[in-house]
């Protein structure tokens, strides 16, 4: 339904108020997307929270995850990954959307995907931090032979990983470029659930966790999160790169929330441009 045409606004909840989250509470709250409004926002800190939110022209409830169903039609999930199924379960439950930002989790709770085939409520993941979505799930209609992807982030945009503690690695005054990890796209959410949603996003695309391969390298050279994809299939080669400008998290590009405005845009809107 076309925004003109919709009797009600879209009601929407934002989980997590870091980098994504702020970014996309205040452009809904500018009014920056007719018919869809902020109703209510959860984060860990309910008092900082409060003081956010006091600043918008309308009234934004900041409530407990538990408590957000009730109040939208659509939540944006853009907390830490091992909240996801927290947050977005009460809405599948009830027939609602929601917008995963966490998609890495997304592998080890097959249950909400499943839920959301069959039980009526949907699932978006925004493309996100990445590129060429749209070319994959075309290519995906046919057979896709191979997807390899490069990242090359500063050393601050994987500090912390998992897979780096487990394993020892230092990034610590790296002068030169380091591969810390060559892998497929399930082990690269494991080792990495803060920092390669993107790599997953491109999988459930394409050709799924296991064959979607990876190399991470932290490189003191670059100062944006640089991804590169190279897709062969039987109808098209393509090489894609992405150069992501770091947001207020240096893990997460400033591009991401954009992305999510961008879905909610075109989910009201009557003219679709794009798979
Ligand atoms: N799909 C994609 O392309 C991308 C996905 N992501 C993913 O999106 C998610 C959000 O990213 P980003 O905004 O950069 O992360 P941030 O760390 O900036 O924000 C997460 C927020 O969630 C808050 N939080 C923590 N616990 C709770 C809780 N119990 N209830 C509600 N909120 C809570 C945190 O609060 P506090 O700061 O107080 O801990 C923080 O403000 C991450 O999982 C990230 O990996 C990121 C980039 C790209
Ligand atoms: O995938 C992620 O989680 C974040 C990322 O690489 C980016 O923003 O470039």
């Amino acid at each position: 339904m076309s925004q003109t045409q919709a009797s009600k606004p879209l009601r929407v909840a934002i989980a997590g108020l870091g980098a994504i989250g702020k970014s996309i509470a205040q452009s809904l709250a500018a009014g920056k997307i007719p018919g869809v409004v902020l109703t209510a926002v959860s984060a860990k800190d309910h008092v900082k929270a409060a003081s956010f939110v006091s600043s918008f022209a309308h009234p934004v409830k900041v409530l407990t995850i538990a408590q957000l169903e009730p109040e939208a039609d659509l939540v944006i999930e853009c907390a830490p990954a091992a909240l996801l199924s927290e947050i977005i379960t009460p809405f599948l439950n009830a027939k609602k959307q929601v917008v995963v930002l966490s998609v890495g989790a997304l592998l080890f709770h097959p249950e909400l995907i499943e839920a959301a085939k069959t039980q009526g409520g949907v699932i978006h993941v925004p493309t996100g931090a990445l590129i060429g979505l749209d070319a994959m799930i075309a290519a995906a209609e046919g057979t896709i032979h191979t997807v390899r992807m490069v990242t090359r982030k500063p050393p601050n945009g994987l500090a912390g990983a998992p897979h780096l503690i487990e394993n020892n690695i230092s990034i610590e005054g790296l002068t030169e470029a380091k591969k810390v990890f060559e892998g497929n796209a399930r082990d690269a959410a494991k080792g990495f659930p803060a920092n390669l949603n993107v790599v997953v996003a491109l999988a459930l695309a394409g050709v799924g966790p296991e064959k979607t391969l990876l190399e991470i390298w932290a490189d003191p050279g670059v100062v944006r999160n640089t991804h590169t994809i190279v897709v062969d299939s039987d109808s098209a080669k393509f090489t894609m790169t992405m150069e992501n400008i770091p947001s207020e998290n240096p893990k997460t590009g400033r591009i991401v929330a954009q992305s999510v405005i961008a879905l909610l845009r075109k989910m009201q809107s009557g003219f679709k441009v794009g798979t």
